[in-house]
């Protein structure tokens, strides 16, 4: 990566202020799932160890500029504490006069969460008087943050320009995995798309056309590339202003000589629900009346023999409605194919997919499941991301 990162700048006694993402999910004042706050732990703890003042800063949830009580990061900082193993300190503001008195306690290689920086208008707006605000209390700034990176928010892009600006270890690591798979890719290289709708994977499809042997489409948007090939697709999900895109998708792939993997075989149910019936058809015959809801036995078999040949896979959006037991089978068979395949690179676009990866309990299985769902989508389609584009270069 051409940017500095915390390994480049002297630390000693500074006081840094990190945007990390602990946007997590919570229930009645719980964390109820850490995937994110145990992300930032290696930087967190290798500025305690460099001596620095260590101020975080995060959002969590959407607060729309105004203080809500259930997105206090409270707990979070309760969480990082026991996770530590060393007291949090926690202010109720981000930035101000009391803020800046109680950083002023703080002792080398201690640590301190600010309140939830979204509760503060001028955040999402990237207001600069917020971000010299928030720069105010440091002497250097760390952007941890990789989820919202392709945010420019006040305390992830703004804040940049007023401080030495350096990435977090965390950050590095995501940005170094994803550049290298679309720079420089071991080959055969594989992506697999899935999800709800083409109009969202649309630049991730174009950008990764121009990279990948294999392209492998799954999930509710494949059933608009299953009625461009002219099939009948029933009451599957359908974006009828998005056929002629697929159609020249697949043209596209033939003339880059990308192999274009689509469904061949369908789970149907006749209503969007786990007590549907379902049934196995190809993919000629699903009925008018029903609607597929995940890739059938035959594809997870093709698509896993193709997993397994290719020594980098990139997997965004689950292949059917996981969330639902009946029609879980074929995003558990990809999971599958990438857990038990030695020689191939997984990396797990964030979102659904690594939602998914948790819940058939692979994600350890996986060489790199990213934090950033949103974030990874961006960086796939070749965008650059604001809060990476703001810090200083090498
Ligand atoms: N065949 C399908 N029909 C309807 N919805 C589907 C189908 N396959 C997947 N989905 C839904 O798509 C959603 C995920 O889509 P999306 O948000 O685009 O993925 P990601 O978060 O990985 O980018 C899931 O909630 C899943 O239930
Ligand atoms: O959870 C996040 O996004 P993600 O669900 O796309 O990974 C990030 O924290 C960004 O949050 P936002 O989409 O409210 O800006």
């Amino acid at each position: 990566m051409n940017k500095k990162s915390v390994k480049d700048v002297d630390l000693k006694g500074k006081r840094v202020f990190c945007r990390v993402d602990f946007n997590v999910p919570m229930k009645d004042g719980q964390v109820t799932d850490e995937t994110r706050i145990r992300a930032a732990l290696p930087t967190i703890q290798y500025l305690m160890d460099q001596g620095a003042k260590v101020i975080l800063a995060s959002h969590l949830g959407r607060p729309k500029g105004s203080v809500v009580e259930e997105m206090r990061l409270t707990p979070v900082a309760k969480r990082l504490s026991e996770l530590l193993g060393k007291d949090v300190q926690k202010t109720d503001e981000a930035y101000g006069e009391s803020v800046k008195s109680q950083i002023g306690t703080l002792n080398e290689g201690e640590v301190l969460l600010l309140e939830n920086v979204r509760f503060y208008p001028g955040e999402e707006k990237n207001d600069s008087e917020l971000a010299k605000a928030f720069a105010e209390l440091a002497d250097v700034y760390v952007n941890d943050a990789f989820g919202a990176a392709h945010r420019a928010h006040a305390s992830t892009e703004g804040i940049a320009h007023h401080l030495p600006a350096v990435s977090g270890l965390l950050m590095e690591k995501e940005l170094d995995v994803l550049g290298k798979a679309l720079s420089n890719p071991e080959r055969p290289f594989t992506a697999i798309i899935g999800g709800a709708k083409v109009k969202d994977k649309i630049g991730v499809i174009e950008n990764l056309l121009e990279k990948v042997d294999n392209l492998i489409i799954g999930g509710g948007l494949a059933y608009t590339f299953v009625k461009a090939q002219g099939h009948e697709i029933g009451q599957s999900l359908l974006e009828e202003d998005k056929i002629d895109l697929a159609k020249s998708f697949i043209q596209k792939a033939e003339e880059k000589g990308v192999k274009f993997y689509m469904p061949i075989d369908a789970v149907v149910a006749d209503e969007f629900s786990e007590t549907a019936n379902t049934k196995v058809v190809s993919i000629e015959e699903i009925p008018s009346d029903w609607q597929s809801l995940d890739i059938g036995p035959k594809t997870a078999e093709l698509y896993s023999g193709v997993i397994k040949e290719s020594k980098l896979v990139i997997w965004n959006g689950p292949m059917g409605v996981f969330e639902m037991e009946k029609f879980a089978g074929g995003t558990k068979a990809v999971a599958e194919a990438l857990a038990e395949s030695q020689g191939t690179y997984s990396v797990i676009g964030g979102g659904d997919s690594a939602a998914a990866v948790e819940k058939f309990n692979l994600a350890d299985k996986m060489s790199h499941i990213s934090t950033g769902g949103g974030a990874s989508l961006e960086f796939m389609e070749g965008k650059a991301l604001p809060g990476v584009v703001a810090l200083n270069d090498k």
